[in-house]
């Protein structure tokens, strides 16, 4: 008697599914989760479409163990998963891996959230903490927590007191409601908004790119999108490129929508990943928040998907399956019949051609919401007014500071560098300290008192001799990290109150959250912060803003530079005077002339756009063309080149051309030596066979891993 097979594909590095036997009496239908031997485990697999595998004798067969109650894989996810993983050239089962964890299978934890308790609150916080709660759907610590703008603690502590308690399952959930607390809005944002309303409400597959100066209600209009999503009973997703965003936007989403939305993100407790996924995968979870990766989720009926602030290179996932979940999204929306909206002040170039040649609808806003003017930028020139010898703060700078403060205003330092010291250098030989891992110098951080590598996390002291030369105590720090510039601000303005933000020193949302919260409440004077202060904060008392290093992200010789120094440098801008109050930007900058400067001050960023496409167009380089990067790496260096002369030798000769190999940017990156070899087509050819065949061909050796990265966004 011949089994039955079934085909399960595994959460795991296997391109392919394998195939079970199926018992008898057991039934299954593609995408329902079961549990299979994998070795001596059981690991949890997904039944897949693919035909099966006569390779395998009947009798070598491993049964099927269990069948979970678990709702099924919708068909739209197992055919997004195949494309992903035959688009990057990643194992399928490792895509397939982004959305199924073997610890979210387990039934949604009993108890989850919070409702009232019985006690009365005694102090206005709490009190708050209940308002806040009588607008959301038994909310999660954290979401409640961002909700009434309050920390974690005191949440806990309500429950001790008899204010809350945990929520049970079996209580209904309450509904976001579109209708709750919409908006009025003005015509100009009425326009958009039908636009956007009526694409949704077609309930078939369309891109559209939202374009709008910052603080023109972007976010006010995507929600009129949302709310038409949810009266036609379809989930919505809203992607944002970092999880420190999601507090403000919780509560932003709740406000508009009387109930919080569900999120999803590395930082959630194991039980609100769980039960969330729960939610997404039973139809109850209508409105997602959530960074990249949520677009694997298994959402029973994608109606939207929003991609916020879509230029922000941070939606590129760099390392394990390389994709960019930008453009991952608009391939969910297809596959799922649902809308994708891209919105943002500064939109890719992708984007903007996109929009250009008529694939995806252009919406634009040019003015500010509620006649907030758009901010004064200037440049501050450097060679004219340097700073002090050791300081980074030119004069005009810190007047245009003490004026602000001294007048009652907030003001933000902004400087894309996290630490102290990007360098730390001998005075005796000059000799600089690096990391034995990496081509990187070591970061100091004295918050940390450490040097600390950014790229592979190692970590030392500063030595007291210099390893080099044997002089004593001979280190000076060169350049200036976060931490410095709030040196500087403290010896310049004692009595201002000040707050560093950075990814290391901010590491998870509720401290984001609480930062925002002082900022909002104007108990901070001055804010000094990385690239996390930039991006789609409402502070409405920010009037100035200073950009230490304005030159910085424009060397490098990335094809992006230019385009992402714009792009980043403007958003900063725009936090300025979004409210009442009109705000003042100021460049400090040695390239006051450089084209990326002048678009800045003259806010014609549409021109540099242009200007950006006629330098890319002639070569091919995206997005007129197609790139992709093979990366080599080897614990040897012998090996690395190796591999990479191998490749060289079998290189595809075509359309396509071949560029390297070279050393990576990281000639060493944590250990490993690495190469690069860069394609480059024209857009009507798929890079992806041409990698196929060329990777058959070429004989690499076994000790050297190739990583593939299509469309790399990083790179020399
Ligand atoms: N029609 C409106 N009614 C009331 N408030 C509005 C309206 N439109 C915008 N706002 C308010 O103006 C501010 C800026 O709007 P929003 O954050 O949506 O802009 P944005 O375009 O997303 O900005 P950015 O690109 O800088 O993130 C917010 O506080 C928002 O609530
Ligand atoms: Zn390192």
């Amino acid at each position: 008697m011949t089994a039955t097979r079934v085909a399960v594909l595994l959460p795991y590095p296997f391109d392919r599914a394998f195939d079970y036997a199926l018992p008898d009496g057991m039934n299954v239908a593609p995408g329902q989760i079961v549990t299979v031997p994998l070795g001596k485990r059981m690991v949890p697999g997904v039944v897949w479409d693919a035909p099966a595998d006569s390779s395998v004798p009947d009798h070598r067969l491993k049964p099927v163990a269990a069948v979970l109650e678990t709702p099924a894989f919708p068909d739209t996810l197992r055919q997004f998963i195949d494309w992903v993983a035959n688009y990057t050239m990643a194992p399928r089962g490792e895509v397939l891996a982004l959305g199924l964890k073997a610890n979210l299978l387990d039934p949604p934890p009993d108890r989850y959230g919070w409702v009232a308790g019985a006690a009365t609150p005694t102090t206005k916080r709490r009190e708050a903490v209940l308002a806040a709660l009588a607008a959301l759907d038994r909310p999660d610590t954290a979401a409640l927590a961002a909700a009434a703008a309050v920390s974690p603690g005191i949440i806990r502590a309500m429950a001790d007191a008899g204010l809350l308690r945990p929520a049970r399952r079996d209580q209904g959930a309450a509904k976001l409601d579109p209708d709750a607390a919409p908006p009025i809005l003005s015509p100009d944002q009425t326009g958009a908004a039908d636009a956007l309303r009526t694409s949704i409400a077609a309930a078939t597959f369309s891109v559209t790119l939202l374009e709008g100066v910052t603080g023109s209600g972007k976010t006010e209009i995507y929600c009129e999108a949302i709310a038409q999503c949810l009266r036609q009973n379809r989930q919505a997703l809203v992607l944002l490129p970092e999880i420190a965003l999601s507090a403000q936007f919780t509560a932003r989403l709740a406000a508009r929508f009387g109930a919080a939305p569900t999120l999803w993100h590395s930082a959630l407790s194991p039980t609100a990943r769980r039960a969330n996924w729960h939610a997404i995968a039973t139809g109850t979870a209508q409105l997602v928040l959530g960074a990249r990766s949520a677009l694997f989720l298994p959402f029973t009926d994608l109606g939207a998907i929003i991609v916020d602030e879509e230029h922000e290179a941070a939606y590129k996932q760099e390392d394990g399956v390389i994709y960019h979940a930008r453009d991952m999204a608009v391939v969910r929306a297809r596959l799922s019949g649902a809308g994708c909206i891209l919105a943002s002040a500064t939109p890719s170039l992708e984007s903007s051609i996109n929009a250009e040649a008529g694939r995806y609808r252009h919406i634009t806003l040019t003015a500010r919401h509620g006649g907030a003017a758009m901010p004064r930028i200037e440049t501050l020139d450097l060679r004219a007014t340097p700073p002090e010898r050791g300081k980074f703060l030119a004069p005009p700078l810190i007047e245009a500071l003490a004026a602000n403060l001294a007048g009652g205003g907030q003001s933000m330092l902004f400087l894309n560098r996290r630490g102290y010291a990007p360098l730390t250098l001998c005075r005796a030989c000059g000799h600089r300290l690096n990391c034995p891992n990496c081509t990187a110098w070591l970061v100091e951080h004295r918050a940390h008192t450490s040097l600390l590598c950014h790229h592979c996390g190692h970590t030392e002291r500063q030595p007291t001799l210099c390893p080099s030369c044997s002089a004593e105590h001979s280190f000076v720090p060169i350049g200036p990290g976060v931490e410095r510039i709030a040196e500087e601000v403290a010896d310049l303005f004692p009595a201002a109150r000040r707050i560093v933000m950075a990814s290391d020193v901010m590491t998870t949302p509720d401290q984001a959250a609480a930062a925002i919260r002082a900022i909002v409440a104007h108990e901070i004077d001055i804010i000094i912060g990385t690239q996390m202060i930039a991006k789609a904060w409402h502070f409405p008392d920010l009037t100035l803003v200073g950009v230490v290093d304005a030159d910085l992200g424009l060397g490098g010789g990335d094809l992006r530079a230019g385009e992402r120094s714009a792009q980043l440098l403007h958003q900063v801008a725009g936090r300025a005077g979004r409210a009442a109050l009109p705000g003042r930007v100021l460049l400090q900058s040695y390239t006051p002339d450089h084209p990326v400067m002048r678009a800045l001050c003259s806010g014609d960023l549409a021109s540099f756009r242009t200007a950006e496409a006629a330098l890319r167009e002639p070569g091919h380089w995206p997005p007129f063309g197609r790139l992709a990067a093979l990366i080599v790496s080897a614990d040897l260096h012998d090996v690395a080149d190796q591999a990479a002369n191998a490749l060289a030798r079998t290189a595809p000769r075509s359309d396509v051309i071949v560029l390297g190999p070279a050393p990576a940017p990281f000639a060493m990156l944590r250990g490993r030596h690495r190469r690069r070899l860069l394609l480059r087509a024209p857009r009507g050819i798929a890079l992806q066979p041409v990698i196929r065949d060329w990777l058959v061909r070429a004989d690499v050796p076994g000790a050297a891993r190739i990583d593939i990265d299509i469309d790399p966004i990083s790179f020399l």
